[in-house]
């Protein structure tokens, strides 16, 4: 089958649009140019109707709830919204009910990742069983079942000693640690950033340290180790400051942000609701800031989503008693495309190299270019509409404070393997 993707533009390494025609064939990008003249017979012609043209998006931080959860999202929705967003491949965490700790329950996901989803899903494994701090899981089994890479997202590893045992073990076969990081002895019950606005509302405050501190520990240990350490999620300008360091003195350590944690900051919750309540929390302007120079140059590797979803009925209450985390897959390109590249902050280079070839480096997979003979996995984007927020997502849940904000970037066409996962209705 012989597919033309017509009138799309390409964005090139000097940030310029370069008007392109695609040629799909077999799953693979077989010419990119200007075909439309050459007389070719194709079989299919898609109009990209002067949209941006990317490689599919890439998100290493996602949560798809299944098994165990899944009243907030399953493998079919929550590749369909990363779909719609314009993902491609996406990395799921494993704080799943039960944990994939063990090959046979990471194969019984993999089948449902292979029956159900329509985009590229990579399963993590944990480091540790029922992601509990004590025993480690069995490292090269996992790894044999596909594993993407260890990590216990959504809680840290408490004590260095395992998280020493843990880099070990996976350096020897080559895998990376992935790290949320928070030292749960220094959060005293903390549900949004400590800071005046916590105080305000009367809400326990997380320190910044909560999570830099670790940050440290896990940097040492890394260059003792050798392994390949990635931090999730970095949201305090001390994190990024220990991580350039890091970097400066060799260690093998790669990080993530997320669009929230660049858009938003504590002074943005104006009230005391779930939906302002993520992990880590919306920290001050000057993390803020950090978080931006620290993509700028270069001690930020990527953006990722932590696409989180949680119910309207868990998330509809005070930040007390709501669970951590916000949705981010539908959203993610827009609200970049929006806040950072039409104001003039990044570039469009930057943001789709930071949501494609970056994540795919880092992580050695074949995916975040558009190379003659790769898989075509792309996403074409309408740069020119402005559409609302809505309250209903593709997703099972809607828990995400951007609702009802006006954005421009809205996926037009997503293909993974040149085969059609989202297109817009007209
Ligand atoms: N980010 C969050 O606030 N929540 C995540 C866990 C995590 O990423 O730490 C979740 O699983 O809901
Ligand atoms: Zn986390
Ligand atoms: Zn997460």
């Amino acid at each position: 089958m012989k597919t033309l993707i017509k009138n799309g533009y390409i964005v090139t390494k000097d940030n310029k649009l370069n008007q392109v025609d695609i040629w799909l064939e077999d799953s693979k990008i077989k010419a990119i140019g200007q075909l439309e003249k050459e007389g070719i017979d194709f079989d299919e012609v898609i109009d990209a109707k002067a949209g941006l043209i990317t490689p599919g998006l890439v998100d290493v931080h996602v949560h798809f709830r299944e098994p165990g959860f899944e009243y907030k999202e399953t493998i079919e929705t929550g590749s369909a919204s990363a779909a719609k967003g314009g993902f491609t491949t996406v990395c799921a965490m494993p704080n799943l009910n039960p944990v994939p700790d063990t090959k046979e329950k990471l194969k019984d996901i993999n089948e449902r990742i292979e029956k159900d989803s329509s985009v590229k899903i990579l399963q993590y494994a944990p480091i540790t069983k029922e992601l509990n701090s004590e025993e480690l899981v069995d490292f090269k089994a996992l790894k044999e079942e596909k594993a993407f890479a260890f990590t216990n997202d959504g809680v840290g590893v408490q004590t260095a000693g395992v998280m020493y045992q843990a880099m070990k073990e996976a350096a020897n076969i080559d895998m990376a640690i992935v790290a949320h990081t928070e030292d749960e002895s220094l959060l005293f019950g903390g549900v949004m950033h400590k800071g005046e606005v916590s105080e305000k509302l009367g809400l326990p405050g997380i320190m910044s340290a909560t999570e830099s501190s670790q940050i440290a520990r896990d940097v040492l240990l890394a260059k003792e180790t050798g392994v390949h350490y990635h931090v999730c999620h970095v949201s305090t300008k001390e994190s990024v400051e220990v991580i350039r360091q890091a970097k400066k003195h060799g260690v093998h350590v790669t990080c993530e942000v997320c669009p929230h944690h660049l858009i938003m900051k504590d002074t943005d919750i104006t009230e005391d609701n779930g939906r302002f309540k993520m992990n880590p929390p919306l920290r001050a302007s000057d993390d803020q800031q950090a978080l931006i120079d620290g993509l700028l140059d270069g001690t930020i590797d990527c953006i990722a989503t932590d696409h989180a979803p949680h119910s309207h009925e868990e998330k509809n209450q005070s930040m007390l008693h709501s669970p951590f985390g916000i949705i981010g897959s539908e959203t993610a390109f827009q609200l970049m495309y929006t806040h950072f590249v039409k104001t003039g902050r990044f570039t469009l280079e930057q943001v789709v190299n930071w949501m494609t070839k970056v994540p795919s480096e880092i992580f050695g997979l074949e995916t975040g270019t558009l190379n003659i003979g790769s898989q075509a996995d792309m996403a074409i984007f309408d740069l020119q509409k402005q559409v609302e927020i809505p309250e209903e997502f593709v997703s099972k849940s809607n828990n995400t404070p951007f609702i009802g904000e006006q954005v421009i970037g809205e996926t037009i066409y997503t293909f993974v393997d040149g085969k059609v996962v989202w297109h817009r209705g007209e």
